[in-house]
C-alpha cells in the first residue's frame, strides 16, 4: 500500500477533477476478486460495497481523493506529475490505507456489507454534501460511517480523537471592492481602493477579539489581498480572501453578521461598492459519543496503538455532513513529520499506513462481524 500511495502521490487533482485518481482506484478495484463487489461512480468519486456474508447492516468507510493547489518541494522521487498541484493535506495516504482496507475484506468479508466512499472534493467546494445527496449513496447508505485524517502532531503509532466535535464549522469568504481607479497624482479624482480594503481587514480583525466570547473559539483568517498593478496607479478595485471557522453555529452566524455591517460601513465610508460571497461552508465534524468512547476503549486495548483523548481542531472537513445522518466518527492518525499540513514539504512517515490498517481491519471486523 506504500507502493499505491506513491503513485497516487503522482497524480494529485483538484476538487472535481479527479479524473485519474478515479480512473487509478477503478483499474486498482478491478484487478481484485469481484465475487462480492458492486461498484459505482458519483461524478470523479467511487462507491464500491462489498457483500457480507449473513448481512444485517452496513458499515461505511470513507477517504477523500483531492489534492491542492501547492508547488511541491518534497524533493521525494516520487514527487507530484502535475505542476502546481500536490497532496499535501495526506489524502494520498487516505485513498492507499481505503484501498488496502478494500483488498483485506474483498479476501475475507465480514457478516455486515461494507462500503467504500471515495470522496472527491474536500479541499473544496465539498463533495460530501452532494454525494450524501446522490442516488448512488442513498442505494448503499450506510448505518455507521467512519474515517480518519494523517496528523503531523502525533508520532506513527498514535491516534487522537474525541467524543463530539473534533473539527470546526468552517465558511470560506470573498469580498470584493469596487470604487475608481486613478492616477497616483490624482487622489481626489480616484476612489482608493488599497484604502478601503487595508481599514476593512484591520475591521475584520475587530470581530474575534470584540464580539466573540473568548471562550467560544473562532478565527477569522485572510490568506489573500489583491489590488493594484502598478505602484503610479491608484487601484479602484480589491478582494480580500479568507476564511471563518468556529465551534458552534451560533458563532458562525454572528460573526457572518459582523462582516456584512462592517463591509456596509466600508460602502458608505469610502462610497464604493462591496460584494460578498461566502464560498463553500462546512458543518462541524461531530463525533457520536458512544461509538467514539467506545472505539477509544478498544483500540487502546486491542488496536495496538496509543490513543490520546484530543482537542477540538479549528480545521474543516466535509466528513462532517455524514456525520450529521449517520452515526460514527474521524480520528487523527499520526504521521510526525515536521511540517503542517498544506505545506509544500510535508512528508508524512508512511509507516502509519501498516498501523492504520492492522488498527481498522481488527475494528471493522470487530463493529461488522466475521
Ligand atoms: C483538514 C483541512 O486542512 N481541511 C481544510 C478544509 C477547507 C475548508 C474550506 N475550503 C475553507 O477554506 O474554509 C482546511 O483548510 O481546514
Amino acid at each position: 500500500m506504500v507502493e499505491v500511495r506513491r503513485r497516487l502521490h503522482q497524480i494529485p487533482e483538484l476538487g472535481f477533477a479527479e479524473f485519474k485518481t478515479q480512473r487509478f482506484i477503478l483499474d486498482y478495484i478491478s484487478r481484485l476478486p469481484q465475487e462480492r463487489l458492486e461498484v459505482a461512480t458519483w461524478r470523479t468519486g467511487v462507491l464500491v460495497r462489498v457483500r457480507g456474508t449473513q448481512p444485517t447492516r452496513t458499515i461505511g468507510w470513507r477517504t477523500d481523493m483531492d489534492g491542492l493547489p501547492i508547488e511541491e518541494e518534497t524533493g521525494y522521487d516520487f514527487q507530484s506529475l502535475h505542476p502546481g498541484n500536490m497532496h499535501a493535506c495526506g489524502h494520498d495516504l487516505h485513498m492507499a490505507i481505503a484501498l488496502g482496507l478494500l483488498t483485506h475484506f474483498t479476501a475475507n468479508p465480514t457478516k455486515d456489507h461494507l462500503l467504500f466512499l471515495f470522496q472527491p472534493a474536500e479541499e473544496g467546494p465539498g463533495g460530501a454534501q452532494p454525494m450524501l445527496e446522490s442516488d448512488e449513496f442513498r442505494r448503499w447508505k450506510p448505518d455507521l460511517l467512519f474515517g480518519l485524517h494523517i496528523s503531523p502532531d502525533y508520532p506513527v503509532g498514535t491516534i487522537a480523537t474525541r467524543p463530539g466535535i473534533l473539527f470546526s464549522n468552517t465558511s470560506e469568504l470573498f469580498i470584493d471592492l469596487t470604487g475608481t481607479a486613478g492616477h497616483a497624482s490624482l487622489p481626489h479624482r480616484s476612489n482608493d481602493m488599497v484604502i478601503a480594503a487595508s481599514q476593512l481587514a484591520m475591521q475584520l480583525q475587530t470581530i474575534i477579539s470584540r464580539n466573540i466570547d473568548p471562550l467560544d473559539s473562532a478565527i477569522l483568517t485572510l490568506g489573500k489581498v489583491t489590488i493594484g498593478t502598478k505602484q503610479n496607479i491608484i487601484p479602484g478595485s480589491a478582494r480580500l480572501e479568507g476564511t471563518i471557522r468556529t465551534l458552534s453555529m451560533d458563532s458562525m452566524e454572528k460573526i457572518k453578521d459582523r462582516i456584512r455591517s462592517l463591509v456596509k460601513g466600508i460602502e458608505t465610508g469610502f462610497e464604493c461598492q462591496a460584494h460578498i460571497d461566502w464560498g463553500a461552508n462546512y458543518c462541524q465534524v461531530e463525533n457520536e459519543e458512544n461509538l467514539t468512547r467506545e472505539f477509544m476503549e478498544w483500540a487502546g486495548r486491542e488496536g495496538g496503538v496509543q490513543v490520546v483523548e484530543c482537542r477540538e481542531a479549528m480545521a474543516g472537513e466535509d466528513f462532517g455532513y455524514f456525520l450529521r445522518e449517520i452515526p460514527g466518527f474521524m480520528f487523527w492518525l499520526g504521521v510526525d513529520t515536521a511540517y503542517g499540513l498544506h505545506h509544500p514539504k510535508i512528508q508524512p512517515d508512511e509507516r502509519a499506513i501498516p498501523v492504520a490498517l492492522d488498527l481498522l481491519t481488527s475494528y471493522i471486523e470487530w463493529k461488522a462481524g466475521r
